[in-house]
């Protein structure tokens, strides 16, 4: 953990212009400047939107279960300047409904009705328009806060905002939010190795929500997690944002748990959410009077969103009773004044004042371009890498051991005799099979942890799945370089294998190749399986496969013909054969103490003895350059389908 003082190393190098915080525009004090939260700067501001639905209904259809309705036709408006408390009991349907008028439903959910932004169906442009702040959570636990604010702002704002403006906003939320102090600390992995509080990742999470500055805010349980006076220091802050004058206050949607009544008196107003239906739209005032109406009294020293929650909420042991009650508020209210003001059709021409014609024009942004995209995730990627000591450091420390210790047992060993051609080729194998194995299964979690994050900040635009897959493979590269270098060095010197600079070098360019293999088909099995045991699943018996046709447990010419092609996917075999060939090529002399015996006297007969052949050399080579690159395209091409699936 660095927090407090001092910016780390490693934030520095992924903060690409490190002049930015002292590089002024030439032009002053311009666009994107502060204007969140406050009425200053309204220029820069976009306008407000109005948010209507009619005839919504949502329902989850998961694979092979039954399809279930879980919003049942319900219709409403909000207007710009509105910041709408959205309560209900737990299981109401509150989030289901936020994210169907986010345009930001989950697969395997059906949304069904008209949902319109200033008049116009929502599409994908709801994840420029809008801000969208989850229930739960997903953060790179690595970075630190500032690091991933950095990292959202430079994602998220037109690419043609200066790295001055940048800078400023980002500085402005952290302090708006409260998390100038903790700007420098990691945020952890909560019950892993937490850093950041609860409040302060839900803080974060909103100032990320708050970098576009956009017209349309959904947020879910923003205040979970915070005490009472943080939670109100938020809902002042959407407040302030709704507030702001000539039709540029936001829209402002937000589920809220038993807020108490300070605070629930600070939302213009309430939606109450209940069985899949609209219970209430309208001010908090006139709902206490509407459920007076139906019969409901708050008591006077009741909270009334704990009324109004206890109210709608099924009681067990009386679910049928409930559920009547309920209907029947539901019903009530759609025939009500309240709802027959806030349908689309009433507001009618007023909906075109504050609508925007053409939602371009709104957030009119730019994003990055595809190589800065994935520059920006690559240089995320190689933070995590660097900061995760089990991801690099201890394999490393890990290699120096192993090399070390398998280079031990064959010190002395190697000679011109019919013993060293048994340990040459012992220490080849430990070289492939040391750069195989371990490295191939050590990726395989690489896809199925980070699939959550990866969905959601594609879900939100950010990039796809091609930038996403190379920025890790990128962000390993460096490792996959040294790891086995490290590995080759230590291990071909102490065993004492040829001693030949030429030598050395193939055999250590070839260790290197097979370590990227082996992490590329792991890539492909990561990426192709939902989780590390389904991927193993399938990769143990592919592996041994693999390792039975390397040439060394068996002469590979003796294969039965319905086996023998599996050799020729098994890049253990080519990287065997190549470092056979260049440590038994030109060796004319090795002796055979008993002519009686069988003997291996030059290395044309090791070569042959294990069906290598001197001449392919090159085609190994060629072939797990082939082998790389196909993994990659299969890895690449699951991780797509995935994202396509799940989107
Ligand atoms: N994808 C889905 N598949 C099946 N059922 C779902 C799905 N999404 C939501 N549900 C069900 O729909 C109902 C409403 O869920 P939702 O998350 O919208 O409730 P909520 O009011 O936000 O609850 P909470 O306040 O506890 O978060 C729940 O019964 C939930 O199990």
């Amino acid at each position: 953990m660095d927090s407090g003082q001092g910016q780390p190393l490693e934030a520095k190098a992924m903060d690409c212009d490190a002049t930015c915080t002292t590089q002024r525009p030439e032009r002053g004090d311009s666009s994107g400047s502060g204007s969140i939260g406050s009425s200053s700067a309204d220029a820069d501001v976009p306008r407000g939107v109005t948010l209507s639905w009619r005839d919504l209904s949502v329902f989850a259809a998961p694979r092979g279960y039954p399809c279930k309705r879980i919003i049942k036709n319900v219709s409403g408006v909000v207007r710009p300047g509105s910041l709408v408390a959205v309560m209900g009991a737990s299981g109401a349907g509150k989030s289901t409904l936020m994210a169907a008028l986010a345009h930001r439903s989950p697969a395997g959910v059906l949304v069904r009705g008209d949902i319109r932004v200033g008049g116009r169906p929502v599409g994908d442009f709801m994840h420029r328009l809008s801000g969208f702040l989850h229930q739960e959570d997903i953060f790179v636990p690595q970075l630190t806060v500032e690091e991933h604010l950095n990292f959202m702002a430079r994602m998220r704002l037109d690419r043609r905002t200066s790295c001055w403006e940048r800078q400023k906003k980002v500085q402005q939320l952290l302090r708006q939010l409260g998390l100038t102090s903790s700007a420098h600390t990691r945020i952890g992995t909560p019950g892993h190795d937490k850093v950041l509080s609860g409040g302060e990742r839900k803080r974060l999470a909103f100032a990320a929500e708050l970098l576009t500055d956009p017209p349309l805010l959904f947020c879910d349980e923003p205040t979970t997690g915070l005490d009472s006076y943080s939670a109100q220091q938020l809902v002042d802050l959407m407040q302030g944002m709704a507030a702001r004058p000539h039709g540029r206050g936001k829209t402002i949607l937000c589920t809220i748990h038993q807020p108490s009544s300070d605070l629930l008196g600070r939302f213009h107003r309430i939606m109450l959410v209940a069985d899949g239906r609209i219970a209430f739209i309208g001010k908090p005032e006139d709902a206490l009077l509407f459920f007076r109406q139906q019969g409901y009294e708050c008591p006077a020293i009741y909270n009334p969103a704990d009324f109004f929650i206890r109210t709608l909420a099924c009681t067990p042991g009386s679910e049928a009773a409930s559920k009547a009650a309920v209907r029947k508020i539901c019903d009530r209210f759609v025939m009500s004044r309240h709802c027959k003001e806030m349908t689309p059709e009433n507001l009618g021409e007023s909906l075109d004042d504050v609508s925007c014609e053409d939602i371009d024009s709104v957030v009119p942004v730019e994003p990055p371009l595809w190589p800065r995209r994935l520059w920006l995730l690559t240089g995320r990627s190689m933070l995590q890498v660097v900061r995760d000591p089990s991801i690099q450091w201890m394999r490393l420390l890990q290699k120096v051991a192993i090399a070390t210790m398998a280079g031990l047992c064959f010190l002395g060993t190697v000679s011109d005799s019919q013993a060293g051609v048994v340990s040459v080729q012992g220490a080849l194998f430990i070289l492939v099979s040391e750069n195989t194995f371990s490295p191939m299964y050590s990726v395989l979690s690489v896809f199925p942890s980070e699939l959550p994050l990866f969905l959601r900040e594609y879900r939100a635009g950010l990039y796809g799945p091609v930038a996403f897959y190379l920025s890790k493979v990128l962000s390993m590269l460096p490792g996959l370089i040294v790891e086995p270098l490290v590995f080759a060095v230590l291990a071909y010197w102490l065993a004492g294998l040829r001693d030949d600079v030429y030598a050395f070098l193939i055999t250590s360019a070839i260790v290197v190749l097979t370590m990227n293999v082996s992490t590329a088909c792991g890539f492909f099995f990561s990426s192709a399986f939902e989780s590390v045991p389904t991927a193993m699943a399938y990769l143990v018996p592919f592996d041994y496969v693999l390792m039975i046709t390397s040439g060394v447990f068996v002469k590979l010419s003796t294969l039965p013909a319905y086996v023998s092609w599996t050799q020729y996917l098994s890049w253990l075999m080519y990287s065997n054969e190549a470092m056979s060939i260049v440590q038994w090529q030109g060796v004319t002399n090795i002796t055979c103490l008993d002519p009686s015996l069988p003997c291996l006297s030059d290395g044309d007969h090791v070569l042959d003895h294990y069906s290598f052949d001197a001449s392919h050399l090159c085609r190994d080579v060629v072939a797990m350059g082939v082998l790389y690159a196909v993994f990659h395209l299969l890895g690449l091409l699951c991780l797509c389908r995935r994202a396509r699936g799940l989107k």
